[in-house]
């Protein structure tokens, strides 16, 4: 299997790549700036691509690499340089590695603080330059000061601990940090313009989204104290880069440090670069030994379990299968595709909605990964490329509700998965499984609401007759003669005399001439081939 590390990680990382057998680590650092056609041509047959924030993982890359493409891994938090929607479309599971350069980032924030305070890159260079200026370079403390922190996720937190060893008075924006996590923290949680209105020091910790592009602009800068100072170590853009120059310009934004701009690297003329009171660093936040070998090995790794079937950590894409997780989830696994994939081939019609029902024991389980376990199935013939990553996507796509049920009632199982297919011409289809045994081994346990004892896999001879002597027989016969053995059969019937169903298990498919034979006795209804 081929991995693409296309921006350098810590080799760590790639050695623990380079360790897995069978897989062939191809290291192209930086392609995607030089040439973006070669970068598409190193992605063709790879089952993995691993990124920092350089490469830019487009739309053309999912369709270069489809459809041996499985996973994209981030080293590090923010994602905006993957396109997350089209990875889903394709399929194609993207991880980053959150937390791994937490405390480098925040570091580097109080960094830029303690630089927007005192003047220090300044003065060294001042020094540099052969001068001794002890006057101009006074600064301020931040003792007694109070910061803002807009985002208040892991940075964010980091940031404002130290702030506070700092003595410093933290306020906190965050519209999705409670009231008990603040208070847990020791940081006062206000609304954004009081944030504005009151810090001596701001600092943003958000992804970039629409909501947070711009946060900080000029009108916002306008309501901040004078000599206020400004700092993004997150993503750029989240301040307005035009209204800081403003600020910093007339001397309302008394010192500002960032980290990040909204195009990187900025232009070489770029007016930033000549302001005096604004230290830049070239995205370094992450920069440090310790985080990297953190987020190199945890990608390689996360990327290594992935293509081997394992848990499937910090997905962005779709939700988290953690080896805890997959433990539990798992042996439902298998289960639920057969079911989906079951009651897909025993429509007759165009599906027009799927009801899935979980009773019993399994109610307590990720129904979400579940679920999407029940729509591989249902889309297996559907589309070749479904997964579990965009089954519930293709299903919104083709326009087919889902409704999921947690069902209270009680059955004769301790657990049990229900399917139902509504076709359009308001015929349903269904079927119910459970795990039965020390082994968890799945069963079929009812076909259109009639019960049956069937293990779902390979083929599958699915028979509504009248129930009429001798019917068994005749199937086998024909069978028999078709050179198919049958491994094992199960017979229900509503009522004597009433419709009759038979599961045949199959050895192997029978051919064409055996189904029509079977399908010409008078009392067949149905017969049907299903293969799980
Ligand atoms: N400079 C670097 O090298 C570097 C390194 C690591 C992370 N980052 C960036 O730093 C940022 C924060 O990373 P993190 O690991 O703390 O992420 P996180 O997910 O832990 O925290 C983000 C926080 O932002 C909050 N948030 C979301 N929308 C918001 C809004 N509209 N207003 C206010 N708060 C909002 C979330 O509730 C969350 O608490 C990300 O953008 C990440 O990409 C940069
Ligand atoms: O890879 C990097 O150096 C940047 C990382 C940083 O922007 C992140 O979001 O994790």
């Amino acid at each position: 299997m081929k991995i693409l590390v296309a921006d350098k990680i810590s080799s760590i990382g790639v050695d623990f790549l380079k360790q897995q057998e069978g897989f062939e680590v191809v290291e192209a650092y930086g392609t995607f700036k030089e040439d973006y056609s070669k970068f598409l041509e190193l992605a063709k047959g790879a089952a993995a691509i691993i990124v920092r924030s350089d490469s830019k993982v487009n739309r053309e890359v999912f369709e270069a690499a489809a459809p041996t493409l499985k996973a994209v891994g981030r080293a590090g938090v923010g994602v905006d340089n993957i396109d997350a929607e089209a990875a889903t479309d394709y399929g194609v599971v993207v991880m980053n590695t959150p937390g791994g350069n937490t405390i480098a980032t925040a570091e580097l924030t109080f960094t830029h603080m303690l630089c927007g305070a005192r003047p220090v890159a300044q003065a060294a260079q001042s020094m540099r330059e052969g001068r001794w200026d002890r006057k101009i370079y006074g600064g301020s403390e931040l003792f007694k000061k109070t910061l803002g922190v807009c985002g208040m996720g892991r940075i964010g937190a980091e940031v404002a601990k130290r702030a506070k060893a700092f003595g410093m008075t933290v306020l906190a924006y965050d519209p999705y940090l409670s009231a008990t996590k603040a208070e847990a923290m020791g940081v006062k949680q206000v609304e954004l313009d009081k944030l504005f209105r009151e810090s001596d020091y701001i600092t943003v910790h958000m992804p970039l989204t629409d909501a947070t592009r711009g946060m900080i602009n000029k009108d916002a800068i306008s309501t901040m104290k004078d000599g206020v100072r400004l700092f993004n170590c997150a993503r750029g853009g989240i301040i307005d880069e035009d209204a800081l120059l403003e600020g910093l310009e007339s001397g309302k934004v008394a010192a500002a440090g960032l980290d990040v701009y909204t195009s990187e690297p900025p232009a070489e003329d770029h007016p930033f670069r000549s302001q005096k009171n604004l230290n830049l660093t070239p995205h370094l936040g992450a920069s440090t030994e310790e985080a990297q070998e953190s987020v190199g090995l945890e990608i390689a790794e996360s990327v290594t379990s992935v293509l081997r079937g394992g848990g499937i950590r910090n997905a962005i894409n779709m939700p988290s299968l953690d080896e805890a997780t997959l433990k539990t989830v798992g042996p439902y696994l298998e289960l639920c595709s057969a079911l989906g994939s079951l009651v897909h081939q025993l429509a007759l019609e165009k599906v027009s909605k799927v009801k899935i029902t979980y009773s019993g024991k399994v109610v307590d389980l990720d129904a979400n990964s579940l679920t999407r376990g029940i729509l591989k199935g249902f889309l297996k013939d559907v589309s070749s490329n479904v997964n579990f990553v965009n089954a519930l996507v293709i299903m919104e796509r083709l326009g087919l509700p889902v409704d999921v049920l947690k069902s209270s009632e009680e059955t004769d199982y301790v657990e049990l998965i229900k399917v139902e297919a509504e076709c359009v011409n308001g015929e349903k289809v269904s079927a119910e499984g459970t795990l039965i045994g020390k082994g968890n081994t799945p069963r079929i346990v009812a076909i259109n609401g009639r019960e049956v004892e069937v293990e779902p896999h390979g083929c599958m001879l699915v028979i509504a007759n009248s129930d009429e002597l001798g019917i068994v027989g005749k199937i086998g016969n024909i069978i028999g003669k078709d050179g198919v053995n049958i491994a094992a059969m199960s017979l229900s019937r509503n009522e004597v005399g009433g419709i009759a169903l038979n599961i045949a298990c199959l050895d192997s498919e029978p051919s064409a001439q055996a189904i029509a034979e079977i399908k010409a006795i008078e009392a067949i209804k149905q017969a049907k081939i299903v293969h799980l």
